[in-house]
C-alpha cells in the first residue's frame, strides 16, 4: 500500500521504546484519547501464531517471531490513523526503522533504568528474552537498545507518569502540534 500525502494528522503513531516501558497500557489509552484503532503487534503475532510470545520463541525461534514481526509493522504503518506499539526488539531491524521513519511519528517512551528495574518482576514471565538474563545483563541490554531508540521523531520520558497521566499528556501535545501544522485560515 501506497501512503504517500498523509498530513502529519493521518499519520499513524508507531510507540517504541524498551520492554515494559508501557508501549501496550499508554499505547491503548492514547487511541481511545485520539479515536484511533489501537493495534499491538505482539498481539497480532500471538494472534497468527495461535500462542504465546515463549512458545513462539520455543517452537518457532526467534528468526520466525522477527520475521512475523516486520511483516505485520510493514503493513500496519503503512495505513493511517493507527496507533502502533511494537515489540521492544523490533527496532533492532533497519527495515523496520526505515519503513516507520518515512511513515508514521515514532515515539520513544523512555524510562530511566533506575524506575524500569522495580517492573521486572511483573514483566519476566512472558518476555523470554528477560528469562534467559541476569539483572545485570538486563541492564547492558537496557543500555544497548537507547540507542537504537535514538532514532525517532519524538521522546516522552515516562518515569513520574501513571499510564493514565502518560497518555493524558501525549494525546494533549499532540493534537496542539496538529493545531500548530495546521494550515492558518488567510
Ligand atoms: N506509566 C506506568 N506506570 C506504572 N506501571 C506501568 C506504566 N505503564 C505500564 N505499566 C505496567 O508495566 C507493565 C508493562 O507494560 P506494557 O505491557 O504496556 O509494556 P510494553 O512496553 O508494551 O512491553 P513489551 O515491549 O514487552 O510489549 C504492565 O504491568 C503495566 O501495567
Ligand atoms: O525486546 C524484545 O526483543 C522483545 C519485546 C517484547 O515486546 C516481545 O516482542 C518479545 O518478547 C521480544
Ligand atoms: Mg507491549
Amino acid at each position: 500500500m501506497r501512503n504517500f500525502g498523509l498530513s502529519i494528522r493521518e499519520k499513524s503513531i508507531v510507540c517504541i521504546g524498551f520492554m515494559g516501558v508501557g508501549k501496550t497500557t499508554v499505547g491503548k489509552l492514547l487511541a481511545q484519547k485520539l479515536y484511533r484503532s489501537f493495534v499491538d503487534i505482539d498481539a497480532e503475532i500471538e494472534k497468527e501464531f495461535a500462542m504465546p510470545i515463549p512458545q513462539i520463541f520455543e517452537v518457532y525461534g526467534e528468526q520466525a517471531f522477527r520475521a512475523k514481526e516486520k511483516e505485520l509493522i510493514v503493513k500496519y504503518s503503512q495505513q493511517p490513523l493507527n496507533i502502533i506499539s511494537v515489540g521492544g526488539g523490533a527496532f533492532l531491524q533497519k527495515e523496520i526503522q526505515d519503513i516507520c521513519m518515512a511513515n508514521c511519528i515514532v515515539l520513544f517512551l523512555d524510562i530511566s533504568w533506575e524506575s524500569w528495574k522495580d517492573r521486572v518482576h511483573i514483566l519476566i514471565d512472558n518476555r523470554p528474552l528477560l528469562k534467559e538474563r541476569s539483572l545485570e545483563e538486563i541492564e547492558t541490554l537496557f543500555l544497548e537498545r537507547q540507542t537504537i531508540y535514538s532514532l525517532n521523531h519524538s521522546k516522552f520520558q515516562v518515569d513520574n507518569f501513571k499510564a493514565e497521566e502518560a497518555a493524558d499528556y501525549l494525546a494533549d501535545a499532540l493534537k496542539l502540534s496538529w493545531e500548530i501544522h495546521a494550515p492558518q485560515p488567510q
